[in-house]
């Protein structure tokens, strides 16, 4: 295993300022780190032992900066499971964000919409998981420094935060929906009738991703916002077939309301801190 505190306290000491928040993009949504200030990136192929990033629409490396007046480090690019990596590999950068003493995590992906009232482009904030990759990243002897064995599911994302983003939303005139994520392994996208049995389990949104991150941040008590861009309605919805190229267009043309809704979300972390 890595030794995440060595890794976390150089790159720190290196890149001189320790960030309070930690961001995943996910595809086609690597273009936030344009607005961090004064900002330097630190590839991931430059950390010894550290997995390297496959997927089209994620660059490979971390950005560390100033983010909407917050110390901020952004994974642009993260790691999949069907990319061949171990998937204690694919949540190792929860556990170095841990060691650098970040407690607040922001997790952001594309996904295919279930949910009917959904449409392509529409940004939709995740309350609850369903893990059907049937990989759990705590398999494997519990690192009892990072959480307990057997870590309450109960909320995986920090109720607080997500309710004062949709109260912050409203007040400016947009609801923030929110619903249910289910994880397959990918790289396929699903069959139709697959989407079918996952709208009967009560999932909202479809993703190859996500669901191991929310597990290791919530084994390590991160408290954590996702948001998913609902990039293209999932298989069989409608007539079209599914493309990354499409899902990395769709993430790139809603640009401008991500960024504000990311905006808000750290604005009202501002108010939760100062409180
Ligand atoms: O990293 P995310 O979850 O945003 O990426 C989604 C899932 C697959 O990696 C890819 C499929 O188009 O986009
Ligand atoms: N299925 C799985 N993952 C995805 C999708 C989808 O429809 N869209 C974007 N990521």
């Amino acid at each position: 295993m890595l030794n995440y505190f060595q890794i976390a306290s150089s790159m720190i000491r290196d890149i001189g300022m320790k960030p309070k928040i930690a961001l995943i993009l996910g595809s086609g949504l690597g273009y936030l780190t344009c607005e961090f200030q004064n900002s330097t990136a630190v590839y991931y192929s430059q950390i010894p032992g550290f997995p390297a990033s496959t997927v089209q629409g994620h660059s490979g490396r971390f950005i560390f900066g100033n983010f909407h007046g917050i110390p901020s480090v952004a994974m642009e690019g993260r790691f999949h499971f069907y990319e061949g990596h171990e998937i204690r590999d694919v949540v190792s950068p929860i556990y170095l964000f841990k060691e650098m003493g970040i407690e607040r995590l922001l997790i952001t992906n594309a996904s295919g919409g279930i949910n009917k009232t959904y449409s392509p482009g529409e940004i939709v904030a995740i309350r609850d998981i369903i893990n059907l990759g049937f990989r759990n990243p705590l398999r494997g002897p519990n690192e009892e420094k990072f959480g307990v064995r057997f870590p309450d599911m109960s909320s995986v994302v920090d109720l607080e935060w997500l309710a004062r983003l949709r109260e912050r939303l409203c007040r400016d005139g947009h609801e923030l929906k929110e619903g249910t994520y289910i994880w397959t392994l990918g790289p396929s996208y699903e069959s139709p009738s697959e989407i079918k049995s996952f709208e009967f389990l009560g999932a909202d949104m479809v993703g190859m991703s996500t669901v191991p991150e929310l597990i290791a941040a919530n084994h390590c008590r991160m408290k954590t916002l996702a948001l998913s861009c609902v990039t293209n309605m999932a298989s069989g919805i409608l007539k079209e077939k599914l493309s990354h190229d499409d899902v990395v267009r769709t993430a790139n043309r809603i640009r401008h309301r991500f960024s504000d809704i990311v905006g808000k979300a750290l604005e009202v972390l501002k108010e939760i801190d100062d409180e």
